[in-house]
């Protein structure tokens, strides 16, 4: 598990809402998730505004495209200074290759670059749907050893998928897992979850949780809720 393994997912539509709600919380307890809706309202001025706020900012995009044009919009966001983005792995190994070296230049400043396996809402039925005859499990596990290949920092899976990864893809291959819930929270839309401290069991490094601190009556006290809960576990 990372030092701050807490991701707040930011999915508001309103930038002085969701700034306020960024001043409720603690730099040294979480880190921040800015997804397609805030970045397509609000844009790179969002990411210097939380900057300057002193938390560190994952840029979560996932881009899908042709190996240059995903290669052009990582490093545009390593231009924006964030310390992690994502693409995904289904844009395969040639496009994730290509994202990887567009980041060379960047150095040890280059924002850390993870893949989206098989996205927590979605299930084996599902899968099927869009032709993938295998459970998700098994899936996720292809595209992450593809990802491994590709030479990314790690994936974005669910923490039902962590123990087999980390056992098999080794311990400083990144495991970002949303569909987080503690205790009691609502699952909304989300099908393969997992409580924080049952996902760090599982070892996962870092922890993507957005309504169940975003939208709790008091957010500090939900966040501060969860980090104690992964202090002991
Ligand atoms: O890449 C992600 O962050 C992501 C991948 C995935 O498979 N599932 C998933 O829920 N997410 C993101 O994680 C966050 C989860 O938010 P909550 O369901 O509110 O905790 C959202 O911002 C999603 O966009």
């Amino acid at each position: 598990m990372s030092n701050k393994p807490i991701l707040v997912a930011l999915d508001f539509d309103d930038k002085n809402a969701a700034l306020q709600l960024v001043d409720k919380l603690d730099p040294n307890m979480c880190r921040l998730k800015v997804g397609k809706e805030m970045f397509t309202l609000f844009g790179p001025q969002l990411v210097k505004d939380i900057h300057r706020r002193g938390f560190d900012l994952f840029l979560d995009l996932k881009f899908h495209d042709i190996p240059n044009t995903v290669a052009k919009a990582v490093a545009s966001a390593a231009e924006l200074g964030v310390w992690m983005t994502n693409i995904h792995a289904s844009g395969g190994l040639a496009m994730m290759e290509a994202a990887k070296k567009a980041l060379v230049p960047y150095g040890d400043d280059a924002p850390l670059l993870i893949a989206v396996t098989v996205l927590t809402s979605m299930s084996d039925e599902e899968l099927k749907l869009i032709g993938i005859d295998v459970p998700a499990f098994e899936h996720v596990q292809r595209l992450a050893k593809l990802t491994q290949k590709a030479g990314l920092d790690g994936v974005v899976c669910s923490a039902h998928e962590a123990e087999i990864l980390k056992s098999s893809l080794g311990d400083s291959f990144k495991l970002v897992t949303p569909g987080i819930r503690p205790v009691g929270a609502d699952k909304g839309d989300q099908h393969r979850i997992m409580t924080p401290p049952q996902a760090i069991a599982a070892g996962s490094d870092y922890l993507v949780i957005g309504r169940p601190i975003t939208k709790a009556a008091d957010p500090l006290a939900a966040l501060t809720a969860i980090h104690q809960s992964i202090q002991v576990s």
